[in-house]
């Protein structure tokens, strides 16, 4: 277990700088998920960490201690990559193995036996201990590599897209037994993702990433309910927020799309929200509803049933706007329908530089 620090890191490849000023700090038995696009500059976080990079600026503490001196194995982080790296020819019992009969750690037989034994356990593979591991399935050869991992009880666990080769089905099973793991572990774990959905279901905290500078870091309800700016909104939900150009008039939000406007009665939320400016007003599908005698029409432009709900598009002249409705909804492509919000979920953006304004105030 550790808490990690990293104090105003950047790095450079050349004339590239893939991060910018990072600040960041994982608490002792934290989930963290760092969620950002390809190029975001999540790989080279983990790196940094586990010593197989030098930052160009900053520090990197591991439990209060400046690692910068230390080497990737005097730190005791363990990285677990998407790209399994088992030996073909050997056992799962031997890669398993393998972590624990380094000489520094001279541990008696017994002992390997005994952790090998726990974590196959832990893993659910104890039945193909002795299988090779070309003979095994993706997410086989997954829990193995995980395994490799655990076994030598590191006191960070750094993982790089662990579940992105995987089938859909397989990626949403080792989910919930990776986040289950974690928990009994009590173990520090950064895992870095692209995938919203895992980030979501899977951490504690997560940190958006945008082109080598930490956008926002907070609870998953946080990053979802109070986005920090439009990159940030964008990022967490399916399907997205609904961003639609508005602006305030004399302290109230109106949107002015060319075919209808509409004034806003929530809260702006901030005293930032004086004086007449551009704004965007971001809605959440889900708090888009359908109702007789609501204050705008739309026509349905597209219908996908998800089963226990449905994602409507809708047509207002020429702007589209997601909505999520429950499945007995009877529509069907082409319908007018009236449709109403909930004016307190509304997140206003400034237009210019797309900050919420709850954040700005
Ligand atoms: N060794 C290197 N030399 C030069 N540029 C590099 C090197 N490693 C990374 N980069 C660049 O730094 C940026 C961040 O890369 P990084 O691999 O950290 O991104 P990432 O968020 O992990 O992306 P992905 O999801 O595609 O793995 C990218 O623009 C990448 O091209």
């Amino acid at each position: 277990m550790a808490h990690i620090q990293l104090k105003n890191i950047t790095k450079k490849f050349g004339a590239h700088t893939a991060l910018k000023g990072l600040d960041l700090e994982i608490q002792d038995g934290e989930f963290f998920v760092l969620l950002g696009q390809t190029g975001a500059g999540k790989t080279t976080t983990l790196r940094l960490i586990s010593g197989l990079e030098t930052p160009t600026e900053g520090d990197i503490l591991i439990d209060g201690v400046d690692v910068g001196p230390w080497g990737a194995a005097e730190r005791d982080v363990a990285l677990v990559l998407q790209q399994y790296s088992l030996y073909p020819r050997y056992t799962v019992r031997e890669n398993l193995e393998f972590p624990l009969k380094a000489k520094i750690r001279r541990l008696e037989r017994a002992e390997i036996d005994e952790r090998v034994n726990r974590v196959a356990k832990t893993l659910r593979i104890e039945h193909l201990l002795d299988r090779k591991t070309d003979r095994l399935s993706g997410g086989e050869m997954q829990r193995v590599s995980i395994g490799r991992a655990i076994v030598r009880k590191p006191r960070v666990f750094l993982m790089d897209e662990p579940l992105s080769a995987l089938d859909a089905k397989l990626r949403e099973a080792l989910r919930t037994e990776l986040k289950n793991l974690q928990v009994n572990l009590g173990a520090t774990f950064l895992f870095v993702t692209h995938d919203q959905i895992e980030a979501m279901s899977m951490g504690d905290k997560i940190g958006v990433l945008n082109e080598g500078h930490l956008v926002q870091v907070g609870t998953p309800n946080e990053i979802y309910n109070n986005p920090l700016n439009t990159f940030v909104a964008r990022s967490v939900g399916s399907p997205p927020m609904n961003l639609i150009e508005g602006e305030l008039r004399s302290g109230k939000a109106v949107m002015t799309q060319k075919n209808f406007e509409l004034p806003f009665t929530g809260a702006t939320g901030t005293s930032a929200a004086e004086g007449d400016r551009p704004l965007v007003f971001g809605i959440r599908p889900e708090d888009l509803h359908l109702e007789a005698g609501a204050p705008v029409e739309a026509k349905v432009h597209d219908v996908e049933n998800h089963g226990v709900e449905k994602i409507l598009t809708l047509r207002v002249g020429d702007i589209m706007l997601r909505a999520t409705v429950p499945a007995r909804t009877d529509v069907a492509l082409e319908d007018a329908v009236r449709f109403a919000w909930n004016p307190n979920k509304v997140v206003l953006f400034d237009r210019a530089s797309g900050v919420s304004l709850r954040h700005a105030g």
